[in-house]
């Protein structure tokens, strides 16, 4: 008869088992709730949160693999429980706006526009109907991004029209300045400007007006989510250590003003290279994944570097209106869809 499996040796072996798509073990992932050694028969009780349950079958394959290999194992068993992210109530404090939804950053520069504008196109083409404010007045990126160059017109109430490009109703500073005339604006006035905008624009009925923040975890933004009453929040960062500590900055600042974060998103995750097809990870990857699942808050999907974001963003034709069957248009999609369930919409 062959000698009997411990317990710790079985411990082992899953700390040995990295989780797909992730640079975490499942006792780093504190996935591991029990495990039960009857004679040759082991039981092994993991929960996690949903945001894996697309790999269950793998997951659970190469574990019973893993574990059968084990002198002294004759059969095995594991068993998933699956843990909801969690549920947000949501407010709708915009007459006719259902969720507003703002999109952050903890620094410049990690594809918080890119996002915005792509993600907010890929709703659109969900059916639902999408607003995208650019409320980033000292850099207003949206309008380029988009292709808009027109100035709104007002409508005979004296609001103003927003200009609808893609599916999608958008307003911008940058639609109403001079372009190359930098902005010298104090707080007080940009967020009189954020409340216009949000008040003074003829939305009509939206399903979810996404509010492009300008980056950082400043007094602007805190007071900008708090006057927009805002349902909740969507977080950009690049999977590089340092982008991500800041991007933590900007879910405590979420949580410091309770607006709960209804998405967190890694950007410029890889590269694939289009004569090879080689993958590098040039800033990391998989990082925010493991750090949004260590917060229990819902992770949308990673967006790996890619040539046609940036043209798509440079020549106002973004990735997913100008190239719908591109593996990257499917990462938005997808994120779409997650988002759309978050959202309850
Ligand atoms: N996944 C990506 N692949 C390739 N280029 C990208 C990607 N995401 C963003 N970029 C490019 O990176 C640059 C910065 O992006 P973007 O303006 O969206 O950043 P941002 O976070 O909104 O910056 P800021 O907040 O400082 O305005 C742009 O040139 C954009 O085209």
């Amino acid at each position: 008869m062959s000698p009997k499996i411990s317990r710790a040796a079985l411990f082992d072996v899953l700390n040995s088992y990295q989780v797909p798509g992730t640079s975490a073990t499942l006792v780093a992932l504190k996935a591991v709730k029990g495990i039960d050694v009857n004679e040759g028969r082991v039981t092994v009780m993991l929960q996690m949160v949903d945001a894996y349950q697309d790999r269950e079958q793998v997951m659970k394959q190469a574990l019973e693999e893993l574990i059968l290999n084990q002198a002294g194992v004759e059969a095995v068993d594991v068993e998933i429980a699956w843990e909801k992210t969690a549920s947000v109530e949501f407010k709708n404090l915009i007459p006719g706006i259902k969720r507003c939804v703002v999109v952050g950053s903890g620094k410049g520069g990690v594809g918080k526009s890119t996002v915005t504008a792509n993600l907010a196109i890929a709703m659109a083409q969900r059916g639902l109907k999408v607003g995208l404010l650019d409320s980033d007045i000292y850099g207003p990126s949206i309008p380029m991004m988009l292709g808009l160059k027109d100035s709104p017109l007002g409508t005979p109430d004296g609001q103003i029209m927003p200009l609808e490009k893609f599916g999608v109703r958008v307003m911008s500073m940058g639609l109403l300045i001079e372009e190359d005339r930098p902005v010298i604006w104090r707080g007080a006035m940009l967020n009189k400007a954020l409340q216009q905008f949000l008040k003074d624009v003829a939305w009509g009925d939206l399903d979810v007006l996404f509010i492009d923040l300008p980056p950082g975890t400043g007094d602007t933004q805190l007071t900008l989510i708090q006057n927009a009453q805002v349902d909740g929040a969507v977080i950009v960062s690049t999977p590089q250590d340092v982008a991500f500590l800041d991007a933590k900055k900007a879910i405590g600042m979420f949580g410091t003003v309770k607006v709960p974060v209804v998405g967190i998103i890694e950007n410029m995750s890889s590269f694939i290279c289009p004569g090879c097809g080689q993958e590098t990870q040039i800033f990391g990857h998989g990082g925010v994944r493991d750090a949004a699942t260590r917060m229990k808050l819902p992770f949308l999907g990673e967006v790996p570097i890619d040539l046609a974001i940036r043209e798509g963003g440079d020549s106002g034709q973004p990735l997913v209106a100008a190239h719908p069957d591109s593996p990257q248009t499917k990462v938005f999609q997808d994120m779409a869809k997650a988002l759309q369930g978050q959202l309850g919409l």
